[in-house]
């Protein structure tokens, strides 16, 4: 929090929006609300291993060598991995004594039983993996729930940022938005998961975002299954590929004045079908990318932005700081990030003796 020129109060939304992501990942993974000290251990781990992704990955490349010759770089990974093994493992085994805990509790009391909620560590407890018929070993279950809270993170709170970098840029942007919420929404002060569904100037705000500013300018690393010829060049077996995200959402040939934040492009005046972010019928862009290794938490993210977005606007007003121009440029960390972050002026809008 700083101050403007005239003294307003001036928020850096970019870290809250971040650690509220994180914090509803953990009670989606661990099913409990954990304490903030637990919270802080959870993300200093996740943090450390992200930071030093780039210098980790090329371990991957022949590690019978790179152990011998980066030695001093394989303690320092097994240490971090050591420490999240530390903090990750008792959240996991806490959660497999809730289960049986849960379960041993008198099935009749009704009044007795707290309600459970399924978390994603519970569903790595019952897997069974088809062709190994085993269950999944602690190690692989830490493994799973640190790609989760990473995976749905700094993409999450990225493409809100970018979001609300635009709805305080183009305040009319921001006022059509809050009038569609309102006609849905009515007297309530929770946008709720049924509300979502019957707003799609929301929906389109949300598919411009990410159509302007992917969170992640590339997909993973996809690697061809056979000899492949793309546009001319020969691809050999086993040869990587990648898909330029950003430049698909952008090209002047598919887009209309691609560079616009123009959330109209997304209604469906004519009554046809949704646009399609999956790209099962035709890829115009592809901000979770596309296909069989498509991410898996695209549907999960949507709901999230839906929610942060819609609450957020109903809530409170967004403008920007005084004499403040909003910046769209960017900048490459774990996804691409607004280089200099967004400050907005909030502003309660509804008085709570109105409820
Ligand atoms: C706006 C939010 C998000 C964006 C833009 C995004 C984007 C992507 C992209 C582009 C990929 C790579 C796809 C490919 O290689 O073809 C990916 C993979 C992945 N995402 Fe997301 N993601 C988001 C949110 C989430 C969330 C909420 C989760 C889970 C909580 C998640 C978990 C994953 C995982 C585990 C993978 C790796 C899948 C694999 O290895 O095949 N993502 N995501």
């Amino acid at each position: 929090m700083s101050q403007s020129e005239s003294g307003k109060v001036v928020h850096c939304v970019k870290d809250h929006f971040q650690y509220a992501m994180f914090c509803l990942l953990v009670l989606m993974c661990f099913g409990d609300k954990l304490e903030e000290e637990k919270i802080k251990q959870v993300e200093d781990g996740q943090r450390r291993m992200l930071l030093s992704f780039n210098r980790f990955s090329m371990l991957n490349f022949w590690p019978s060598l790179t152990r011998i010759l980066f030695y001093k770089r394989w303690d320092e990974f097994l240490q971090i991995r050591r420490d999240q093994e530390k903090v990750l493992i008792p959240l996991i085994r806490a959660r497999k004594n809730a289960r049986i805990e849960n379960l041993s509790k008198d099935k009749d009391d009704k009044f007795g039983k707290e309600e459970f909620i399924v978390s994603y560590v519970d569903t790595l407890l019952d897997l069974q993996l088809p062709h190994e018929n085993r269950k999944l070993e602690e190690g692989e279950i830490v493994s799973l729930c640190s790609e989760f809270l990473d995976g749905g993170t700094d993409t999450t709170s990225t493409a809100l940022q970018w979001i609300f970098a635009n709805l305080v840029k183009y305040p009319h942007i921001q006022e059509k938005l809050f009038m569609e919420i309102k006609d849905v929404v009515g007297e309530e002060q929770e946008v709720k998961d049924d509300h979502l569904h019957r707003m799609p100037y929301l929906k389109a705000v949300i598919l411009e975002g990410l159509r302007r500013h992917p969170p992640g300018h590339f997909v993973l690393p996809h690697a061809v299954t056979q000899d492949t010829v793309l546009d001319g060049f020969v691809v050999p077996k086993n040869g990587t590929i990648n898909f330029m995200v950003a430049e698909m959402g952008r090209d002047p040939n598919v887009w209309e004045d691609p560079m616009a934040f123009n959330p109209e492009r997304f209604l469906n005046t004519e009554g046809g079908e949704a646009f399609d972010v999956t790209g099962s019928r035709e890829i115009k862009m592809m901000p979770f990318g596309v296909g069989r290794r498509i991410c898996p938490g695209y549907g999960l993210a949507m709901l999230h932005l839906e929610y942060f977005v819609a609450n957020l606007v109903w809530n409170f007003k967004w403008m920007a700081a005084d004499g403040d121009e909003v910046d769209l440029s960017e900048k490459q960390e774990f996804t691409v990030v607004m280089k200099n972050p967004l400050k907005a002026q909030i502003s309660p809008r509804l008085k709570p003796q109105n409820f």
